[in-house]
């Protein structure tokens, strides 16, 4: 038998995860919209910030800890990002997630296209003491999505996370070359037994992803669809997929409770900038009103640690949860939070940072290197 492998480091997650997905699967969760320019960049433009560590101040105890929303205490600024489907990493898809996530003492974010109900990760958010957000996508007939907030709503969720950057579906070139489909024996859970449940077949040059897109999500989302959301919870909303300062203030104006910075993971608006390329912008539109997190390309805790040291309260992550789960289910979330967490309080000791609020109000801990 071969020894199981070191795994050090989010990249060798990445690297391992593959043998156990298939291609279709492993298409789906890898790609970027066309060029996937963006894709890339979000990572890429990590690499242009640098950092002008302190030295001589004793970093033996540190604070990693920070409130995020509503006194709700995080012990590392990192959370999971929602992303569909993953039963097609792992047998238990989000159960294993979250299990990972209370191992890890993270928040997970459960995609409104999960392969497991809302209930049922509820259920289990409640036996291992995890905390869950819930993302939603709003259909042309609201009638679902009215009955589906207040489904997340009794499952114990603690907030409505809306993605207000899929109008329309991000052109995923493999995905429509493998004709995407959610395979046969999976489905999504949270719309059983009625027609949202089912994806149409794709084809070779079709994705059935697509047409279903096209077929069921409302594409006339605009500021007054937050205040019909907020018209039917009570729970705090946050908006996923704002890039600007401008669009900042407009969403203070809307009443939501938080924002995320993000581009989708690099998945729809090709050539979008890097979302840390945005953060500073919608930092300073907001001026400490409401929490500001970002999410895209983070795949070490020194990337949370620049983010957080350009004003963002925390981080969420996407694809390494993915390939975490891929690689050894509830264990290799935990795992892959556990890195980010490790490289991240590292990054605070080598740069003689003893707190996430020394962080911030450090003005002179980053520099921004010239060119991509
Ligand atoms: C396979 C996959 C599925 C996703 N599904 C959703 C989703 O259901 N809802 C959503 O708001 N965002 C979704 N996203 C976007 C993520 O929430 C997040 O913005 C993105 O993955 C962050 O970038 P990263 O993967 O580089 O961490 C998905 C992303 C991926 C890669
Ligand atoms: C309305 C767009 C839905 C996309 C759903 C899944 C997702 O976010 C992704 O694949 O990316």
């Amino acid at each position: 038998m071969s020894p199981s492998p070191v795994l050090l480091t989010i990249n060798d997650y990445r690297k391992y995860s593959e043998r156990n997905l298939i291609k279709l699967a492993r298409d789906y969760y890898e790609s970027g919209a066309e060029r996937e320019q963006t894709l890339r960049r979000n990572e890429k433009a990590f690499e242009n910030i640098l950092i002008r560590p302190r030295c001589l101040r004793s970093v033996e105890n540190i604070d990693t800890s920070s409130d995020w929303l509503n006194g709700h205490k995080m012990e590392f600024p990192i959370g999971i990002a929602p992303t569909a489907f993953q039963k097609m990493a792992t047998k238990d898809g989000e159960l294993s997630t979250v299990r990972g996530s209370a191992a890890a003492k993270s928040i997970m974010i459960c995609s409104s296209w999960s392969t497991t109900s809302i209930e049922d990760i509820g259920k289990e958010a409640k036996i291992c003491g995890a905390t869950i957000w819930f993302q939603l996508y709003v259909y042309k007939d609201r009638k679902v999505t009215e009955e589906l907030i207040k489904r997340a709503e009794k499952a114990g969720v603690q907030a409505l996370v809306l993605t207000v950057d899929t109008p329309v579906l991000g052109r995923r070139l493999a995905d429509t070359i493998n004709g995407f489909s959610l395979p046969k024996h999976l489905k999504f859970a949270n719309f059983e037994n009625n027609q949202q449940s089912a994806m149409p077949k794709g084809e070779a040059g079709k994705s059935g992803f697509m047409q279903y897109v096209s077929s069921q999500i409302d594409p006339s989302l605009d500021w007054s669809t937050l205040k019909w959301i907020k018209s039917k919870t009570n729970l705090p909303v946050i908006v996923k997929g704002v890039m600007r300062g401008d669009d900042a203030t407009l969403a203070i104006s809307a009443g939501v409770s938080g924002i995320i910075v993000s581009n989708h993971g690099g998945r729809q608006m090709d050539s979008a900038i890097a979302t840390i390329e945005a953060l500073p912008e919608v930092v300073s539109a907001v001026q400490g009103a409401i929490p500001v997190f970002l999410d895209g390309g983070i795949r070490t805790g020194l990337d949370v640690f620049k983010a957080v040291a350009l004003g963002a309260t925390g981080c969420f992550v996407g694809r390494p949860i993915l390939w975490g789960l891929a690689a050894s289910g509830s264990a290799g979330v935990s795992s892959v939070l556990g890195i980010l967490q490790s490289e991240f309080r590292h990054s605070l000791q080598l740069s003689g940072i003893r707190s996430i609020s020394e962080l911030q109000n450090d003005s002179h801990v980053i520099v921004h290197s010239s060119k991509l």
